[in-house]
């Protein structure tokens, strides 16, 4: 399972104009605009307490701390069509973790930036093995994995009848051998009688004898399929908790054993990034009793058309999917399928593919005039033929996704300055630009946002568009404007969903991390910036250079609205209505957007 959202090496959009104007808008962009985030935290939903102890704000900021394996109200069952899968027992609110996993061997990590394939885990297991250090409790963690065996072979078979339980019990086995030797001392057994009854006790209670499955070492080949079928891996570290917890961030891949028995669906129900060695799924819907868990195998692929996702699922993992997504989108008629790939084509050429590259200073609005307009038409032909169809708005918003690059690059050209990008480029993430925050639309990431929250919410990428519609919005209107407030909500709402149950605080710092990171300069700064350029002529020169200004993030991040979002995050409350109540707070006190600005001291 290779996931991984790039955020493009330059970053996503450019600037535009100096000063903030709000542009003139084509019948598709309106309709685009109209793609509203919705908030609807648990809306409706009678909610259990969490389930797991984990601190979470501990987890993210500290790398010491060890909350051990978590699986949360699930199990395996057999899933029709797709071999095992796990199953929500009880309604799963969204934010809530699934599970938490601890790889098996250790991640294979890397600089950031670095594509770590399957292939390096295998060897690197491999490694492990040969040294003696990937004993039997793991080979049979890896043995009760999918292996790609054909349906009726006895390893399928064996890998059905396995159970959580398996898994369960290798952790408690695990944990016996490790107690045993001090529980045993002075009652005259020693270790090695403990560890044996440790070794009974991992035999009881399920069909398959996870001692023996784990006797022989792991073939090469047999490594080779495994680590196809079940790694995960992320070219950069999660960017937030990296930072908090003071470690690079760096390219990762690994098999966390339960997060491997997880089926892919295009439009999955969680999100999962790793936290130093561990692997946490976090719900981003609400996932009904009963429901299967799902997550991406897809990673960018997510946002490409169905025929290329099914031919790319087809090759890496040998089914053919027929998820919810794949199965609305294969029925609208040929003329909508026929507008997603012609989208999809005309913003795949050399020049949008540079333009998504983002080479610092190439590209400037009039020389991309063709393109711009050939995507153009190809967006609103597709939202036509869309609207002709009459088809739900929730089959829409995944089409829109299919055909993401043509939406995006769209967007980008429109974000670029007229006049061009000039030397060391105003592109966003370039080095060098010496142009004062020139601010535009909003609702251009707004937009995007909600297009990829609809296929992969809680994304890196997702969290990074709706950090850039805040920047904008807060940049563009005072403080206490309701497009402030609810593009604030639509921000902490992806960071709520994403990690879950934190305090104000550490959900604050988690924001502000991630403002600071590279992949994000040159845009995102939530201070306030006109004030900040009168006060601070080099300002926009910091934050496009790359240094971060400790501080300067959180002013935005008002503290009656983060305090109440954050609040929700650890209630069963509607963020929707905690976001309400914060605004009219901060209208009533705050007044205008001048004194809103000053918590952050910027
Ligand atoms: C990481 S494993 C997931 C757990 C697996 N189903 C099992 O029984 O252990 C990946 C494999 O599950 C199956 N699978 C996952 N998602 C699927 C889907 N949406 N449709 C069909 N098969 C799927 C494929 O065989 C894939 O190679």
């Amino acid at each position: 399972m290779q996931q991984c959202w790039r955020i493009p090496a330059g970053g996503v959009f450019g600037r535009a104009e100096t000063g903030h104007r709000r542009p003139s808008r084509s019948p598709a962009l309106q309709a685009f605009a109209k793609l509203k985030y919705k908030a609807n935290i648990a809306q409706n939903h009678s909610r259990k307490s969490a389930w797991t102890n984990i601190d979470y704000d501990r987890l993210y900021t500290q790398p010491s701390y060890n909350p051990g394996r978590q699986l949360g109200s699930v199990k395996l069952q057999p899933i029709p069509g797709r071999g095992r899968g796990l199953v929500a027992q009880r309604d799963i609110p969204l934010a809530e973790t699934v599970l938490l996993s601890e790889a098996v061997g250790g991640v294979l990590s890397g600089p950031e930036g670095t594509e770590l394939r399957p292939q390096h885990l295998a060897d690197h297991l491999a490694a492990l093995q040969r040294a003696g250090a990937l004993g039997q409790p793991d080979r049979a963690r890896l043995r009760l994995l999918y292996d790609g065996s054909a349906a009726d072979s006895p390893m399928a078979l064996r890998n059905r009848a396995a159970s959580l339980d398996d898994f369960r019990k290798l952790e408690d086995k695990l944990r016996r051998v490790a107690e045993a030797p001090k529980k045993a001392k002075g009652k005259g057994f020693g270790a090695p009688a403990a560890a044996a009854a440790a070794g009974a006790a991992g035999q009881a209670g399920s069909g398959i004898d996870t001692v023996t499955l784990g006797e022989a070492p792991l073939e090469g080949e047999e490594l080779s399929r495994l680590a196809s079928l079940n790694a995960w891996g992320n070219s950069f570290g999660e960017l937030g908790a990296s930072a908090l917890r003071g470690e690079a961030s760096e390219a990762v891949i690994g098999i966390w054993p339960e997060f491997a028995l997880v089926n892919h669906a295009c439009a999955p129900n969680t999100t999962a990034f790793a936290v130093g060695q561990r692997l946490l799924l976090q719900a981003v819907r609400d996932i009904p009793r009963g429901g299967e868990v799902t997550t991406s195998y897809l990673a960018e692929m997510a946002l490409a058309p169905l025929e290329r996702r099914r031919e790319w699922l087809r090759g890496a993992y040998g089914f053919e999917c027929a998820c919810e997504r794949c199965t609305a989108e294969a029925s609208v008629p040929p003329a909508v399928s026929a507008a997603v790939d012609a989208a999809y084509a005309a913003a795949s050429s050399e020049e949008a593919r540079a333009l998504a590259g983002q080479a610092a200073g190439r590209s400037d609005r009039g020389a991309l005039a063709p393109l711009e307009a050939a995507v153009a038409a190809a967006v609103e032909a597709l939202e036509e033929a869309m609207q002709e169809a009459g088809l739900e708005e929730q089959l829409r918003a995944w089409l829109r996704a299919s055909a993401y690059n043509a939406y995006y690059t769209r967007a980008a050209i429109r974000d670029l300055p007229e006049g061009g990008a000039g030397p060391g480029g105003l592109l966003f993430g370039s080095r060098g630009a010496t142009a004062k925050a020139p601010f535009s639309d909003p609702e251009v990431p707004a937009g995007l946002a909600a297009v990829v929250s609809e296929v992969a919410a809680g994304s890196d990428l997702h969290l990074f568009l709706t950090l850039e519609a805040l920047s904008r919005s807060a940049e563009a209107f005072p403080r206490d404007d309701p497009r402030v407030v609810e593009a604030t909500k639509t921000c902490l709402h992806a960071h709520i969903l994403r990690y879950g149950r934190t305090s104000d605080d550490v959900l604050k710092q988690l924001v502000q991390a991630r403002i600071a990171h590279p992949h994000y300069l040159g845009r995102i700064s939530l201070a306030s910036s006109q004030q900040q350029q009168q006060q601070e002529p080099d300002s926009s020169n910091a934050q496009q250079s790359g240094q971060s200004r400790p501080g300067d993030a959180g002013s935005l991040v008002s503290e009656p609205l983060l305090g109440s979002a954050a609040w929700v995050a650890a209630s069963p409350v509607q963020l929707r209505d905690a976001a309400a109540a914060a605004a009219a707070e901060l209208a009533a006190g705050m007044g205008t957007g001048q004194a809103a600005a000053a918590p952050g001291g910027v």
